[in-house]
This record gives C-alpha cells, sequence and structure tokens, in this order.
C-alpha cells in the first residue's frame, strides 16, 4: 500500500480474503485474513471491512469460500451456500450491496452444474466483482468530476473513498479524479461521529493522495456554508430506494438540509448496484442500529455515565427532492428519479 494510486484494500487470494484492517487505522496498517464465513462475517460486524461496496464484495468472497470448504469437505455446496447467505445477510442490514452480492453469489453457485464448477464461478465471481467495482468507480469519479467547478470547495461526510468501496472510491473517487485535474481547492471532511470515519479514514486517505484537506466537527457543517465555504457536497450512499430517497452514514440528513438552505448542490455518487428499485422509498430502508457504546465510549474512554440512555443508528435518509444528482458509472441521474433509476439498473442487468 506504499503507491496511493494503487490503494486497493481488498485482495482475493482464491479462497482466502485479505483486508486492510479499518479498526485499526490510522494509527497501524494492519492486514487481516479471512478463510472462512464466519471470519468473513465477523469483519463485516465490527467493520474491519466497511462502505456499501466493500461489504458486498466481501460477502461474496464469504460464499466463494462456503463452497470450497463444503467441496473440501464432501458437503453439499448447496445448502452451504443457503447457510452463508443467511449468516453474511445479517452482518448489516442497511448497504444493499451487501444482500445485492450475496444474492449474486448464491444464483452463480446454485446455477453451476457440479460443486468443482461452482467453486470455480465463485472464485471468478470475487475477481469480477472487484475489477466491476474499479471500473464503476473510475467512470463514476470521471462523471462526477464534470460537475465541479475549478478552484471547488467540496464538503463530504463519512468515508467514501478506496477502503469503502475496495477500489477507487465513490465520493472520494470523484474528489480524487478532480484533484488529478487540478479542480480542488479545499475538501472540508466531516468526522462523522460516532464511528468518526471521516477523521480516522478519509483523512488518512486524503493525506495518502496529497489533496488539500480540513477536518471539521459534523456540527460545523452548517456553518462553513453560512460563511460561503462550500461549492458542493458530495456524499456517498449505501442505498438508494426506488423514489430517489438516499440512506447514508448518519448526519448525511442534516449535510443535505443545509446545503439545500445555502443553495449549494449535493451530489450523491454511488454505483449502480446501490440502487434498490424492489424498496419504494426511504421510509422501507432497515436501519441499522449500533450499540450504545460507540457513542458513550471513544478510543476506550468513556465520555457520558456508563449507563446513559444511547440512540445510535448507523445511517439516515436523505429525501430524494434534497438530492440534486445521482452519480453512477451509467450516468448523472436526475430527477424525477424513479424513471432514471429503473432505466440504470436495467441497462446494467442487460
Ligand atoms: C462508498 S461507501 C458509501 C457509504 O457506504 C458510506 O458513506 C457509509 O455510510 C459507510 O458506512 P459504514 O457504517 O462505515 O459502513
Amino acid at each position: 500500500m506504499s503507491d496511493p494510486a494503487d490503494m486497493r484494500p481488498l485482495v482475493w487470494e482464491r479462497g482466502v480474503l485479505r483486508l486492510l484492517d479499518q479498526t485499526r487505522l490510522p494509527e497501524v496498517e494492519r492486514w487481516v485474513s479471512a478463510g472462512s464465513v464466519e471470519a468473513v462475517a465477523d469483519a463485516i460486524r465490527i467493520m474491519q471491512v466497511r462502505g456499501a461496496p466493500a461489504i458486498g464484495i466481501a460477502a461474496a468472497a464469504g460464499m466463494a469460500i462456503a463452497a470450497r470448504t463444503a467441496l473440501e469437505q464432501g458437503q453439499p455446496v448447496d445448502a452451504a451456500l443457503d447457510q452463508a447467505a443467511r449468516t453474511l445477510g445479517q452482518t448489516r442490514p442497511t448497504a444493499v450491496n451487501l444482500h445485492w452480492a450475496i444474492e449474486r453469489a448464491r444464483r452463480v453457485g446454485l446455477g453451476a452444474p457440479d460443486a468443482a464448477t461452482a467453486v470455480d464461478w465463485l472464485d471468478r465471481l470475487v475477481e469480477r466483482l472487484l475489477d466491476q467495482q474499479w471500473a464503476a468507480d473510475r467512470a463514476l469519479s470521471e462523471l462526477g468530476s464534470a460537475l465541479l467547478p475549478f478552484g471547488a470547495r467540496v464538503l463530504t461526510h463519512c468515508n467514501t473513498g478506496a477502503l469503502a468501496t475496495g477500489a477507487y472510491g465513490t465520493a472520494l473517487g470523484v474528489i480524487r479524479t478532480a484533484h488529478e485535474q487540478g479542480k480542488v481547492a479545499m475538501v472540508y471532511v466531516d468526522e462523522s461521529r460516532p464511528r468518526l470515519q471521516g477523521a480516522r479514514l478519509t483523512v488518512w486517505e486524503l493525506t495518502r493522495l496529497g489533496v488539500p484537506h480540513t477536518l471539521i466537527p459534523d456540527a460545523a457543517a452548517a456553518a462553513l456554508m453560512a460563511r460561503g465555504e462550500v461549492d458542493a457536497v458530495v456524499v456517498g450512499a449505501d442505498r438508494i430506494a426506488a423514489n430517489g430517497d438516499v440512506a447514508n452514514k448518519i448526519g448525511t440528513y442534516a449535510v443535505a438540509l443545509a446545503a439545500r438552505s445555502h443553495g449549494i448542490p449535493f451530489y450523491v455518487a454511488a454505483p449502480v448496484s446501490t440502487l434498490d428499485p424492489d424498496t419504494p422509498d426511504g421510509a422501507s430502508i432497515p436501519i441499522e442500529e449500533r450499540s450504545p457504546d460507540e457513542v458513550r465510549v471513544v478510543d476506550g474512554i468513556a465520555i457520558t455515565v456508563p449507563d446513559a440512555p444511547v440512540w445510535n443508528p448507523a445511517f439516515d435518509v436523505t429525501p430524494a427532492e434534497l438530492v440534486t444528482a445521482i452519480i453512477t458509472e451509467h450516468g448523472v441521474l436526475e430527477p424525477p428519479y424513479d424513471e432514471a433509476i429503473r432505466r440504470a439498473v436495467a441497462a446494467v442487468a442487460e
């Protein structure tokens, strides 16, 4: 991982998924190897790997591992895939890429003529997903960069870089491409409480990429906009419903409201695999609620009384009417989103 241009935090070694342990950044660059379904599920659950596309690819790797293990142990591969799909599908509910990738892997595995072929096809699927993600990230990053003005001051939330996609990055890919084109004056990074993906991961990536940036508390975003210091907001997504409502890291909705209030474009960058035409609207998106201790404790230090009542949703929903455009690898979608989303999903399915 010495060359930032080559930052690929997920590596598939046919039977073992190697991932850069994001719970250890920014202090330590430690790699973790997951060679069982349970190890992959744990890595997703405890967020060693995170971000919608990356957990989808990791889950597909978990399915490939399940098939290989069943073949080696003389067990039925179909049953192993069904069991792995359940285990992996229960890890995190909001990001649709996870469920999309599991289903895709299940269909590939069950469609194979025999167990050995299923293992081979699933190995190849993981490689394909990694390549496709890289291509999708690159394509949407070019499209997104074209929307930004020269000298752009961009605000982003959470982490949407190579770490979050396993490839080049979505919202951060847009920023990275715009920076390569000399267009970025400043990136404002919301720290993204409570897990601090902005402070811990996005700042780490921007530092490696040499992109000028400033870290801000989440609560400072609106004030920064009021000072006229933000030209555009670019964020990622964990699931985009059929009507264009966007589930993303908690705090995104507040950023979108502030952007609308100050007349600042609010862009969502996401691959087509994040579009979910089967979920009609944001109210139907399952929102993950995580441990209260993520809010009560920071870096092992209690910041409140031990049993303080806590509500800790990992994501919120930004209504479609606050979204200026959705940047996908199949084009920049504009409101009304229903038809545009249907067309983009159909184009990829062809
Ligand atoms: C390209 S990643 C887009 C989103 O997945 C990202 O903004 C986000 O909300 C990630 O949440 P996380 O809980 O860290 O997995």
